[in-house]
């Protein structure tokens, strides 16, 4: 299961949860501006907006699981394992492997209002990276500071969501995500008054009981209510310390511990890594589940106009400082 969130304070932040039961090796990616992208049917592009995040580099090739570029839209691909389904090159249209699909949007959109422009042109197809590594089962959720869509390709069409909650888990399809908040619209973060009998002396006796009945357990509708509650409730200072951590805190309402999600005999899904991108200034910042320390990598450190891909090893041993 995964997670993703936008959140904007005087920057516009985006980030996700990569939960799993194991690693595809992972690393952070910085590709500049004049790093040459051979699409699979679109062809060549020499230059392109610069881009960083998460990604397993193969043959030196950047396959993003979420990033952003340095014009401030993020993008981020989820599990939608059962529903994904990517039709055959199509005629007319603008064919873009899966794997493909973050650079291609993230490479050449500034905003939100270009991404649904060429989203309009867009068949994302099933073309394999490598024989081995066939198309893995996605959705993604796309995001400026100003709004978020989601993309889901379906055996009945790609669909574009608007997405308002700016949040995006796995499964079901995400009409039916959002739908299924209604069955929340009466939580709150302040105390609930008592609508269940005038005649029963009903009383507060703890505090959060406002937000009693919001699903506390692993699978992905939960998580999806969650996430939405503690996002749009969510309130910070709007410093770059202030926001990056309270990042990680709505992320941290779904993370994973080992051993509460089996999905083999004594295999467990964890939290392998939360990121926490800041859009605006191009800076991805990540925790691990070893590393609790946020560790940032900074795009504009990195010469943008080169052509070389940049990549940093996920920092994966604790650290702790010692106070005495
Ligand atoms: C497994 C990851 C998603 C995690 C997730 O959503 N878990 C939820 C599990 S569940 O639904 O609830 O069961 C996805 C996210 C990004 C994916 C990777 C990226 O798409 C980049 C390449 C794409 C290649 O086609 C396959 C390898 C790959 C390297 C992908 C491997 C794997 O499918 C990743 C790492």
């Amino acid at each position: 299961m995964c997670t993703a969130a936008t959140y904007k304070t005087k920057d516009f932040y985006f980030g996700r949860t990569l939960d799993y039961e194991f690693s595809y090796g992972e690393q952070i990616a910085v590709t500049p501006r004049n790093y040459p992208f051979h699409f699979r049917h679109m062809g060549d592009v020499a230059k392109h907006y610069a881009i960083i995040g998460m990604a397993h580099v193969a043959a030196d090739y950047p396959l993003y699981y979420d990033a952003v570029n340095e014009k401030g839209v993020g993008m981020a691909g989820l599990n939608f394992v059962g529903n994904a389904y990517f039709p055959e090159v199509t005629e007319g249209k603008e064919n873009v492997a899966s794997f493909e699909f973050i650079p291609w949007v993230l490479g050449q959109c500034a905003n939100m209002k270009e991404v649904r422009a060429l989203l309009a042109k867009i068949n994302i197809t099933g073309t394999p990276f490598a024989e081995n590594m066939p198309a893995a089962s996605l959705h993604w959720i796309i995001a400026d500071a100003d709004e978020a869509v989601t993309v889901e390709s379906m055996k009945d069409g790609l669909k574009i969501y608007d997405n308002p909650a700016g949040v995006m888990t796995n499964n079901p399809p995400f009409d039916q995500q959002m739908f299924l908040l209604n069955n929340y619209r009466g939580l709150s973060p302040r105390q609930p008054e008592n609508h269940f009998s005038e005649k029963l002396p009903l009383e507060c006796y703890s505090r959060g009981m406002g937000a009693l009945g919001l699903p506390g357990d692993l699978s992905s509708a939960s998580r999806f209510a969650r996430v939405a509650f503690t996002k749009m409730n969510s309130v910070s200072g709007d410093s770059e310390e202030e926001s990056v951590g309270q990042f990680f805190h709505i992320l941290g309402s779904v993370e994973q511990q080992r051993g509460c999600c089996e999905v083999a005999e004594g295999k467990y899904e964890i939290t392998i890594y939360t990121s926490c991108c800041n859009a605006t200034k191009g800076i991805y910042y990540y925790t691990t589940y070893t590393n609790r320390q946020i560790t940032a990598v900074d795009m504009h450190r990195e010469d943008l106009d080169g052509s070389g891909l940049i990549h940093y090893p996920m920092l994966e041993k604790e650290q702790i400082l010692r106070q005495n």
